[in-house]
């Protein structure tokens, strides 16, 4: 039987054995923005023979660096970068490019930007398959990867490496936003301020209606949201991966401002150290975090075969009313699974950033978004009827939490870093697939 929405949430549960915050200071956690460790990240340039004067050959899609244009001074003064047309970007273009070797043999593939460099599509067999043997490094913009079979390049002797160090930050200040989501309901409070108004206005001409019933729907929010509104402090904050994301996200809801339990899951427990500085408790699996979590949050690459990690399997053991956010890929979660949490009272509230079918957005959610009831069409005093029976209870934005340019100018500069490092014999900054290939570097 469902449970309503506003059933007040129990008291949190302590962390069993939880892990003490370490009192001595907390070293500074990666990040790669302009304030952050940048410059403590070297600079490397391949030591060339001097006799030698062929520059090895970088293939640069998308568009042209914008951000650090010292770091490309020296990029392109030590290699010879290619950039495809974005005609030649089109994949059968592309592959033709590569069968014909019409960028010779290059070293390095290097995608400083996430909206564009993406346009020949995956990175699957059939393009990997047609890479020159000399190419050893793949350096691109985004914290995610799944675009490339990252497997496949380590098998073929590529290192492949990611900038999810220079999005951290970004990911993790919209993850603050989106866990206080679930805690205040704000999708509640925005869609009965705003919502009234722009829906009767748009679709009623009776304006009367529409304010009177305007004005219904925000004082009842204004006076009932209180009853299914928490503080944060003292409860239970579970990240489900705990990279460079899950560990900024801790630091931040970990500490005396918000005060929360932090708890993780990850398939590599974390040093002793780390987990002390950041009073993180590990759970040896995703069932236990779920079970001891009033909020988790999904920080964690996509699965190697693309399958969900939350499904309804998973969803069975949860803490009743767990509030759920997704800042990592749509394709971790089982959407039909979590619609249906959602509905049953199992999960309270959601936060999405990342959607499944991205740009397409689950219509079950959409409608948990607005009110459940299919508002638009309906005359004034519905619409804010359905808002007022069946409040807004999951925020959904559009794949927004890394988008900030900081996370720009770091995904430029440590991609030509790692790209530099690895061509100039040194190790790679942040490689994804070192345990996929036969030798590590
Ligand atoms: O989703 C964005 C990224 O992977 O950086």
């Amino acid at each position: 039987m469902a449970e309503p929405y506003n059933t007040p949430m129990p008291a949190s549960t302590p962390v069993p054995a939880s892990t003490p915050r370490s009192s001595s200071p907390a070293p500074p956690l990666p990040s790669l923005t302009p304030n952050g460790s940048m410059t403590t990240i070297p600079l490397r340039l391949p030591q060339q023979d001097p006799s030698d004067k062929r520059r090895p050959i970088v293939l640069h899609i998308g568009d042209p660096i914008k951000y650090n244009p010292a770091t490309y001074a020296e990029f392109s003064q030590a290699f010879e970068v290619i950039r495809p047309s974005t005609a030649e970007r089109e994949r059968s273009e592309f592959k033709k490019a590569l069968q014909e070797r019409r960028w010779g043999d290059f070293s390095a593939i290097f995608r400083p930007f996430w909206g564009t460099g993406g346009e020949m599509g995956r990175w699957d067999a059939e393009l990997i398959g047609l890479l020159p043997t000399s190419v050893k490094v793949f350096a691109s913009a985004g914290a995610g990867f799944d675009w490339a079979d990252t497997k496949l390049l380590g098998k073929r002797g590529i290192i492949y490496c990611n900038s999810g160090l220079a999005a951290a930050e970004a990911v993790a200040d919209f993850a603050v936003a989106m866990v206080i989501s679930t805690f205040r309901h704000l999708p509640w409070c925005m869609g009965a301020a705003t919502l009234p108004y722009f829906l009767t206005t748009s679709s009623s001409p009776d304006s009367t209606t529409a304010s009177v019933a305007a004005g219904k729907t925000f004082q009842t929010c204004h006076s009932l949201a209180t009853a299914v509104s928490h503080n944060p402090r003292n409860h239970v904050l579970g990240l489900i991966g705990f990279g460079n994301i899950g560990q900024q996200i801790a630091a931040r809801f970990g500490n005396a401002s918000f005060g929360m339990r932090i708890a993780y899951y990850d398939v590599v427990r974390k040093p002793a150290s780390m987990e002390s500085s950041l009073g993180a408790t590990y759970y040896p699996n995703l069932e236990l975090l779920l079970a001891a979590s009033d909020c988790v949050v999904l920080c964690t690459p996509a699965s190697a075969d693309g399958k969900p990690l939350i499904t309804t399997d998973a969803l069975k053991q949860v803490k009743k009313g767990l509030r759920f956010v997704n800042v990592a890929r749509g394709s971790l979660v089982d959407e039909e699974a979590l619609a249906d949490a959602l509905e049953d009272g199992r999960i309270s509230a959601a936060a999405l950033d990342v959607h499944s079918e991205e740009p397409r957005v689950s219509q079950r959610l959409v409608k948990m978004a607005f009110g459940e009831q299919d508002i638009v069409g309906r005359n004034a005093k519905e619409q804010a009827k359905s808002i007022f029976d069946h409040p807004g209870r999951v925020m959904l934005t559009c794949h927004n939490a890394g988008g900030t340019v900081e996370t720009h100018i770091g995904f430029e500069e440590l991609s030509m870093r790692n790209i530099m490092a690895v061509l100039g014999g040194h190790k790679a900054i942040t490689p994804v697939n070192l345990h996929y290939m036969k030798t590590t570097e």
